[in-house]
This record gives C-alpha cells, structure tokens and sequence, in this order.
C-alpha cells in the first residue's frame, strides 16, 4: 500500500521534468525526495497530490487509483515552503478550517483542533494570529492544518527551507518525533542531505527527472549507486582515480603502501576539524587530494603544514571509480 507511483513521466513543452518515475513509497513511513535544485522532486510531489496532472503513468494511494481524482478527493495533506495561511483567522481557526467545510459537528471539531495544537506544541498559540507567529511556528500551524483532515498521506514541499539554520535543524527533529507518534505516510521533499540523512527512513534521489536511487540512510551512504549519489551525500575527493570521501582517508607521516604521497600544501582548521590538501607527486594523478582528520588526530600524528605525507583509504571506505 503506500503509494505506487507506476511509469510517470511529464514534460513542460520539450523539457522532460520527470522521465518515467517508478516508485513504491510504504505506508507509515517517512520518505524524503532529495536531489538537486530543478530535478523534478516538487513536480512529482505535486503530481501525487493532484496539483499537476502527469503526461503517462498512474498513482495509486493507499490501494485508491488516484490518477484522475482532483486534488481535493485525494485525501491528501500538503505543506509548502511558504505557507498560505488565512492571515484574518486565528491560529484555531486556521486549524479548523479543514474540518468545517466538510461540516463535521462543532464539538468535534473543538476537541480535534485542541488535540492537533497540543501534538504541535502551539496550545498557548491558539488565539493568536498567523503573523503573530514566528516562521517555525507557522510551519507547525501548517502541518496541524494538513493533519486535521486526517489526511492518507502528507506531502510536504521543503517545509522548512524558509528558516534560519537552527529553527530548520528544531523542527526536522521535531517532524521525526511527531511522525513516530502520528505514523502517517509521510513524503517530503528536501536539497539538503543532512536533512535527509537524519529524518528520512526512506530517501530517494532524484535528478534530472529520474531517480538515481532508493534506500535507506545507511544504504546510500555505505553503497552509493553512482558517482552522483557518493558526492550528492557529502563532499568527496578524488584519489589515485577514485572518490572518496575526505574523512575516509588514512593519512601517515612515514612511508608505507599508499595510494598517493605528497606534501601538505593547504591546512584549515575548523572546531574540531583540520581540513588538509596534499598535492600527489605522482604525475598522472597531480590534482590535490582533500583529506579531514580531527584536531586530536592532527596533533598525535605531528602533521603540519608542508610535510610529505603517504594517503591511502581506510579499511572499509566506500570508494567509486571516478
Ligand atoms: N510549470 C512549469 N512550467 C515549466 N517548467 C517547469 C514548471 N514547473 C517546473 N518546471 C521545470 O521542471 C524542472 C523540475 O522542477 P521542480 O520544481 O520539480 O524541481 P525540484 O527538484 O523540486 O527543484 P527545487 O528544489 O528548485 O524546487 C525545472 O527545470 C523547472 O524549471
């Protein structure tokens, strides 16, 4: 169940935005589309939802064959980076909303309203107007409005991609801890890994239109499908051929069996962290190589800047030929 999204493919005039999209999204999970800016992940969030209409495929929600509902009958709820929220209704009532014009019954609606505020933390927050909140509290005024139609499935398009670092890092951390208590299939869309890496238990990258890959965290991250999914996840580096990623780098001050050797020639430090470039004396890989290693590391290994140095991957680091 979930949603199955089977051979979608749309195009605006000859650019292909989604290029034939297959896609089982499981039931009470959380799902994050991630990928590059203009890679077709709102697109296709907007056609599960019913605000675009797909050239070819088919979208199934919970069982349902959706392809040709409208929006409204999808039983869908659906959360944008700027929400559009009633600006002459309090927060209550922007929370009601849903729920009135399908005309449930007045105390119903009441102790369902006061149930959503308590599970977003905004009971205090009721009476209030929208631009009486701050932006990550309209965010989660927003989702209670999405969760008051009970919806099958909530969509939400960077929700938090308007806030400041440190509310954005708040409320993803919130969004975890209210999925595991509301556990409703949940897919969002995001550019940034980090935030991926951390809510999702499902991530899938998408770029140009088509997905480069399904998994879980763990998956993507130990076994990239592609160069593009090793270096979409982190920074990457190339050494003796092949990327890999920075911290995964061994680096030693005494000779031994290496992949590249070189002097230090850059050194950075940032908090806990010491950025180093080595540039490879070996004439058919001459570019510099990126290595992380911590302070403490840095320090116990005597490095400093200008000493030649031998690199090779740590046991066990994911590498891909480049
Ligand atoms: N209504 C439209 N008309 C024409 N082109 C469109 C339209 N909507 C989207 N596109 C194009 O389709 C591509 C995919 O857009 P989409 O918004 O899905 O990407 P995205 O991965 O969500 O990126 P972003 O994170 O920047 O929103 C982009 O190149 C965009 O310019």
């Amino acid at each position: 169940m979930g949603i199955e999204i089977t051979g979608i493919t749309k195009r605006f005039g000859d650019f292909v935005a989604l290029d034939d999209i297959n896609l089982s999204v499981p039931s009470g999970q959380l799902t994050a589309l991630l990928g590059p800016s203009g890679g077709g992940k709102s697109t296709l969030l907007r056609v599960v939802a019913g605000l675009e209409s797909a050239d070819t495929g088919r979208i199934e929600i919970e069982g349902i064959d959706t392809t040709d509902l409208p929006a409204q009958k999808r039983n869908v709820g659906f959360v944008f980076q700027h929400y559009a929220a009633f600006k002459h209704l309090s927060v209550r009532r922007n929370v009601a909303f849903g729920l009135e014009i399908r005309k449930q019954p007045k105390d119903q609606i009441t102790a369902k309203v006061e149930e959503l505020l308590e599970l977003v933390h905004l009971t205090q927050w009721g009476d209030r107007l929208p631009s009486q909140l701050s932006g990550g509290q309209r965010q989660r005024m927003a989702l209670a409005r999405a969760l008051a139609i009970e919806p099958s499935v909530l969509l939400l398009d960077e929700p938090f991609g308007a806030l400041d670092a440190k509310v954005r890092k708040e409320l993803r951390d919130w969004l975890r801890r209210l999925h595991d208590e509301v556990h409703v299939t949940t897919v969002f869309v995001t550019h940034d890994q980090e935030e991926a890496l951390e809510v999702a238990d499902t991530i899938v990258v998408i770029n140009e239109g088509r997905i480069e890959q399904v998994g879980t965290p763990d998956d993507l991250y130990d076994d990239p499908a592609s160069e593009f999914v090793l270096s979409f996840l982190g920074p990457v580096t190339r050494l003796g051929g092949r990327l890999i990623r920075p911290h995964d780098i061994e680096i030693s001050r005494y000779e031994q069996a290496a992949t590249a050797d070189g002097p230090i020639t850059r050194w950075t430090r940032i908090g806990f962290e010491v950025r180093l470039e080595v540039t490879p004396t070996d004439p058919l890989h001459p570019e510099p190589v990126q290595v992380v290693i911590t302070r403490t590391e840095a320090n116990a290994l005597g490095l400093h800047l200008g000493d030649h140095v031998w690199l090779r991957p740590q046991v066990g680091a994911q590498t891909v030929r480049a």
